[in-house]
């Protein structure tokens, strides 16, 4: 982001000033929207960088709109100021605001009710904050007071391991411009800011796309543009052929999840492999669906399966060993999910034996059982880029956003989803998803990536009506989805 901010500056007929004037501008129509009050409290807490220099114009234009109650508080624990910072001091000091001029953090005090506009430091954090900063950082969290963050808490880091214990600003909000912090979408974010929100400033969208990054943030437009209409004089044989092979006794629902949600997603036929017991169940719930009984599964022919998926309830005893074992030697691409994961992780020497091109969808528990115990979440994705790119498959990495490992050393994340989701039998929905986009000719990369985007977007519809969502109404929910998302 800051290479954009500063192609920005050189490129367009823009000045950092005036870009800094952007920035405020567009926080502050962010924050008015939620904080819509003039009489509300505010105090806008400025470092003497960039951040801070934001923090001054954002002071100037709610004032200019009419907030009253405002106090600006300067650090002084710079000898360097940032020009910018400078340049909107001197214009600030044109309003006539109510300054608190800082050199010790113990003096701080707020007022009833203030909420702190969190302007210290931004994405020039380059050392874990000590002294007078972490002092200050400590007492404003402390107070109990709102933070909103401009840009990011201070003390956050935008990328690249998040510092645990996490000692920085705990904001409720961060308002952050242009693009999302990489370090947004990882759990041990939680600690740092409660919900973060992005604000366009105008810079150039074509010049972001062409920069050179490992990551990729999965956008509503890639997805609506890669899914392909259901054209005319199509039949079920244009959208391929699911195999499911799933569920165990105890644990069939899986199976009958996973099915569904391939039938939901558009294959043109899906057969499940599931043991006798799930048959009058399958027909019960699913009568769509076709059976394969599982002795038959080493005489079918395999290659009529445009997508064939394993794991959901599958149970890791000898009798499913073997079952895998069998599909990784026909080195067909595969949807490898749960019991058929905890198979591999058992057996190690099998990771070298999944077909190229596969995906997997492991949790952050099954996927430490295969790869290794892992400190934090920023190494457990370094651990995905390398073995999504050793292994030629994708690694389908769950949580609240998944990270998507590519063959080529990307990570794609996914921004959609929602705690509502974190019911059992969701995953289960996604394996079937990905399977069926896998059958409906996408490629591995764009059948993975697909089906998280969709899988969340549906979770996320269904939440602006519903608290929790049981996977199997998220999957009856797939089709209309589909249907929106269509060009
Ligand atoms: N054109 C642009 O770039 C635009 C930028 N914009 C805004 O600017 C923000 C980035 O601004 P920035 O680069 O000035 O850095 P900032 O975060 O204010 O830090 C200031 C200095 O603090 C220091 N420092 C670092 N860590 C420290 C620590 N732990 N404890 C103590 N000191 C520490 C370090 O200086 P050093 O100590 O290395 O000399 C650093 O340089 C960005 O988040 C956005 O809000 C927007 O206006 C759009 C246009
Ligand atoms: N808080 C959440 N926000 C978004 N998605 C979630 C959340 N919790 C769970 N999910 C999604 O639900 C799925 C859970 O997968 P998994 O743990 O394998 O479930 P199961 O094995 O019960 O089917 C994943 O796709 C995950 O991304």
């Amino acid at each position: 982001m800051r290479a954009v901010d500063a192609y920005t500056i050189q490129h367009q007929p823009i000045a950092s000033i005036d870009l800094m004037e952007q920035v405020a501008a567009a926080f502050v129509t962010a924050f008015t929207a939620a904080y819509p009050h003039q009489q509300q409290a505010i105090l806008v807490a400025c470092g003497q960088g960039n951040n801070g220099g934001d923090g001054l114009a954002i002071a100037s234009i709610l004032a200019g709109k009419g907030f009253s109650n405002i106090r600006v508080l300067l650090t002084q624990f710079s000898q360097s100021p940032s020009a910018d910072y400078l340049l909107n001091l001197e214009r600030l000091k044109k309003t006539n605001p109510s300054i608190v001029l800082l050199t010790n953090p113990s003096e701080l005090e707020l007022l009833r009710d203030e909420i702190v506009i969190d302007a210290l430091l931004g994405s020039g954090l380059n050392k874990p904050l000590s002294g007078t900063y972490a002092a200050l950082v400590f007492a404003i969290n402390q107070s109990g007071a709102t933070i909103v963050s401009v840009d990011v808490p201070t003390g956050f880091s935008s990328e690249g391991e998040i510092q645990a214990p996490y000692q920085g600003i705990k904001a409720d909000l961060a308002i952050s411009f242009q693009l999302p912090k990489i370090n947004f979408f990882f759990p041990e974010s939680a600690e740092a800011l409660k919900k973060f929100n992005v604000v366009p400033i105008g810079l150039k969208e074509d010049y972001i796309e062409s920069l050179p990054s490992d990551w990729k943030l999965i956008t509503n437009q890639w997805v609506s543009a890669t899914l392909k209409p259901r054209e005319n004089f199509s039949h079920k044989g244009t959208y391929g052929h699911v195999l499911m092979l799933a569920g165990n006794a105890e644990t069939m629902g899986a199976a009958l999840l996973a099915t569904g949600a391939a039938l939901h997603s558009g294959a043109g036929l899906v057969t499940a492999c599931i043991p006798q017991s799930g048959l009058t169940a399958l027909n019960v719930s699913l009568p769509e669906a076709m059976f394969l009984r599982r002795e038959f599964l080493q005489k079918a022919t395999l290659n009529k399966y445009q997508a064939v998926a394993i794991g959901p309830g599958l149970g890791v005893d000898k009798e499913q060993s073997q079952l895998l074992d069998y599909l990784l030697k026909q080195n067909q691409p595969l949807v490898l999910d749960a019991d058929a994961l905890n198979i591999i992780a058992n057996n190690k020497h099998l990771l070298d034996k999944i077909p190229q091109k596969s995906i997997i969808t492991p949790h952050l528990k099954e996927f430490d059982r295969l790869f290794g115990e892992h400190p934090n979440w920023w190494q457990r994705v370094e651990t995905a880029r390398q073995k999504a790119q050793a292994l030629q498959i994708v690694i389908v990495l769950k949580n609240q956003y998944t990270f998507i490992a590519l063959p080529t050393g990307e990570v794609c994340i996914n921004p959609t989803g929602n705690p509502a989701m974190a019911q059992g039998g969701m995953g289960d929905v996604l394996t079937g998803m990905i399977a069926s986009f896998m059958a409906q000719s996408y490629t591995c990369e764009q059948a993975a990536i697909l089906g998280v985007y969709l899988h969340g977007k549906t979770g996320d519809a269904l939440a602006e009506n519903q608290g929790v969502i049981a996977a199997s109404t998220l999957s009856k929910a797939i089709p209309k989805i589909l249907r929106e998302c269509h060009q």
